[in-house]
Order: structure tokens, then sequence, then C-alpha cells
């Protein structure tokens, strides 16, 4: 039986450059966020797994031996080396209730937390009596990751849970992290919970959740990068609604239609990536202006190129505008298709100028906020260490 209560967190993500190419092979430059996603577990002993997602509105609990009988039931292997099958799940929509299509936020979780917590089990041994709650302040399907945050914290819970990693967290410690080989692990689970909410994910934004930081992703490699810059990063939410998933699927079909027009892009976004991390990393700690135009100018660049994949937004050409009209440059982060923008902010950038450019974003009914990057990656906490938002969200909840 499970007796220890656990708190951890992971964060979201920026993507730099690379979105939607790095699908396709090509490299991402992406960051951590210092907006996380908040998983506590308890023991219950009564014989039931519980789950409350308040961000989607899902309050549900299953029998352990109902869970139990259904890995049983299931033909296939579950590995964390292979995607989920179409017939597992859809055995878990089924198990769940969820219609064959279903892709509403909480359908895509619940599905996601069933697929993650079965083939735990299956492979490390059952996942005890467990109460489990998430909370967030990232928001949900907007390009900041939200879906790999919640894989990376379950990924985490169930796997220290069901006792295939350590709890590294000592008595008068406020924080912990896992080993490396650890960080591994969560890693791939989290992957094949971004496999069922997204459909065909690169890998980037679960990366980022674990191992925070600044990295560049290709291709399941992953490389911190190795100097980063204090960069000061507007985020705007346009708050129009998305889905990751069904931006991907636009890609690759436009891929497919036109691959002469399209794989040139593609291959240029990989090229911009390139030249970003070589200016970020040839730039000091507190970086003077000059190096700002080249930074500025990619972006410019990678917007028009985002757009030409399909994955802009007329709210997302508004916010490049808004944000021209003072100065300063944007692009689209994450799937696009509405959700969020990131505005660079150069160290010669007035406060005045940014008040500015944050009323008239505000003005088009968007949301935005200075942001910091670089955020460590999932993190077991202490309560006593919590902030007192996140303390009262997790007590409320
Ligand atoms: N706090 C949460 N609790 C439960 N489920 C969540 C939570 N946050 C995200 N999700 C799941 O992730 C889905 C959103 O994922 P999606 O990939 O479309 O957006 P994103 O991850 O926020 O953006 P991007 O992938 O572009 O960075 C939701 O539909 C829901 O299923
Ligand atoms: C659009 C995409 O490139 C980033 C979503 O944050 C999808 C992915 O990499 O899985
Ligand atoms: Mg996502």
């Amino acid at each position: 039986m499970w007796e220890r209560s656990l708190v951890l967190s992971a964060p979201g993500k920026v993507i730099l450059h690379g979105e939607h190419a790095v699908v396709h092979g090509k490299v991402a430059l992406a960051v951590a966020l210092d907006l996380r996603t908040f998983l506590r577990l308890r023991p219950s002993g009564e014989g039931r797994v519980c789950v409350r997602l308040p961000g989607v509105g899902v309050v549900r609990s299953w029998d352990t031996p109902r869970l139990q009988a259904l890995r049983r039931g299931f033909a296939a292997d579950f590995d964390e080396s292979k995607s989920p099958s179409v017939e597992q799940l859809d055995t878990l929509k089924e198990f769940a209730g969820i219609a064959a299509g279903a892709s509403a936020p909480e359908s895509l979780a619940t599905l996601a937390f069933l697929y993650m917590c079965l083939a735990i089990s299956a492979k490390y041994g059952d996942v005890p009596s467990v109460d489990i709650l998430v909370w967030s302040e990232l928001p949900t399907g907007a390009g900041l990751g939200s879906s790999a945050a919640f894989a990376v914290c379950l990924a985490a819970a169930l796997l220290t849970a069901c006792g295939a990693i350590s709890c590294p967290l000592k008595e008068g410690e406020s924080t912990a992290r896992w080993t490396e080989e650890e960080l591994t692990l969560i890693n791939s689970w989290a992957f094949q919970g971004e496999r069922v909410i997204h459909g065909n994910p690169s890998g980037v934004d679960n990366a980022v959740g674990t191992w925070g930081g600044a990295l560049r992703y290709q291709s399941g490699k992953i490389t911190p990068l190795k100097r980063v810059p204090t960069l000061r990063i507007l985020l705007t939410n346009t708050k129009v609604p998305r889905s990751t998933k069904v931006l991907v699927a636009g890609v690759k079909e436009k891929i497919l239609k036109f691959p002469a027009i399209m794989n040139p892009v593609l291959d240029s976004i990989d090229a911009i990536s390139q030249e970003c991390q070589s200016v970020l990393e040839a730039m000091p700690a507190n970086p003077s202006p000059e190096y700002y135009p080249v930074l500025e100018e990619l972006f410019d660049i990678n917007q028009h190129h985002l757009n030409v994949i399909g994955v802009g937004h007329p709210s997302l050409d508004r916010l490049c505008r808004v944000t021209a009209s003072h100065g300063l440059h944007s692009k689209l982060t994450g799937a696009g298709g509405g959700g969020c923008g990131i505005t660079l902010l150069r160290p010669d950038t007035s406060p005045l100028a940014v008040e500015a450019a944050k009323r008239d974003l505000c003005a088009c009914g968007f949301e935005c906020w200075e942001t910091n990057i670089g955020a460590p990656g999932v993190t077991l906490h202490s309560s006593s260490s919590l902030n007192a938002e996140v303390l009262h969200a997790l007590s409320k909840s």
C-alpha cells in the first residue's frame, strides 16, 4: 500500500523556433517557462484510483480490481517504445464511456491518464489506491505545452507510486529532482501520454517539461544549450482555442500535397533554429542591444513561414501588427492556429513601450504578461515549500 503524499510539478514551455518543423525531423529550440502544472498524489485506502483534473472539469474514479482486470484483458503489450494502438485506445474509451471520435479536452485527458496508469501498471506493478489531483498555472490548449506538463507530472507520479523510480525528496528538503536515468524514464512515458493527446508529437514539449532549462531538440536528441542569455519575452494569449493534434495533422497533409513547396520551407525553419542557436550561444549573459536585430529578423521570417505552412491565424497576425507598431517583433509559439505568441523585448526596450504594447494587446481582448524562461524541469516539492497560491489551489480542489 502506498503511504506517502507527493506534490510534484513540471513547467510549460515556449518554442523559440522550430514548431511543426520538429515533427518532421528538423531542429527546434525550446525553453521552460515559469508557469507550471502541479500534481498531488495521496494514498486512499479504499481500493480505488481517483483522479481530479479541475482544469478540464474531470472527476473520475475506478475500482482498482476493475483496472487490474482491464489491464490483464489487453492482448497487446504496453511498452514505452510502442505507440498506443488504436485497439488499446478504443478499449479504454469504451471502459471510460468516451465516444469513439471524442476529442474534447476532458476526454483526451481521461484517456491519457487511463493509458499511462494501465501501461505503467502492466510494466512495473499495479498502481496502488491513490487520489490524484492536477492543477495548472498554464492555459490549456494555448501553445505553452500544457499537455506535456500534464503528461510529465502523471508519468513522474505514477512511476514513483508503483516503485519504478525513487522518491528522492528527503526529510527537511524543500525540493528534489530525479537522477538522469529516472528522468529519461519519466520523459519516455510522458511521450506516451503526449501521443494519446496529440497523435504524432515530436517529443520536444515533454523533453522541456522533464529537463527544463533551454534545449535544442531534433528527432529525439536532446541537447541543453551551452549558454542562454537572459531573454525578456512578452507572452500573449490570443485566447483563440485550437487543437495541436488538428494543426499537426493539417501540416502533414500540406506536405503530402505540395512536397516540393513545403519541404524547402521546413528546411528554412531548420536553418533559422540553427542560426538562432549560434546567436544565443555567442551572446553574453546580459547581452547588449547589438545582438537583437538578427533575433528579431529571425522571428519575422519564421512567422511568415508558419503562415505558409498553414498554422497562422488572423488573431496572431493582429498580435504581430500591434507589437510592430511599438517597434517589437513577434511570432506564434507552439502549434499556432490561435493560442499564444511571443514578443522579443530588447534590453533597451523602455518599460513605457512595453506598457503601451500591453495596453494595445489587452484592448484586442488578448491577455499578456512578461515571463522568465529557463525554469527547472519536473520537481518534487515538500508541501511547506509551495507558494500560497498553489497551496490554496490544491487544498480547495
Ligand atoms: N491541467 C490539465 N489537466 C488535464 N488535462 C490537461 C491539462 N492541461 C492540458 N491538458 C490536456 O492537454 C490538452 C491540450 O493539449 P494541446 O497539445 O492541444 O495544447 P497545449 O499543450 O496547451 O499546446 P501546445 O501543444 O501547442 O504547446 C487538453 O485538451 C487536455 O486533454
Ligand atoms: C506543433 C509542435 O511542433 C509543438 C507543439 O508545442 C508539435 C510537436 O512538436 O509535437
Ligand atoms: Mg500540447
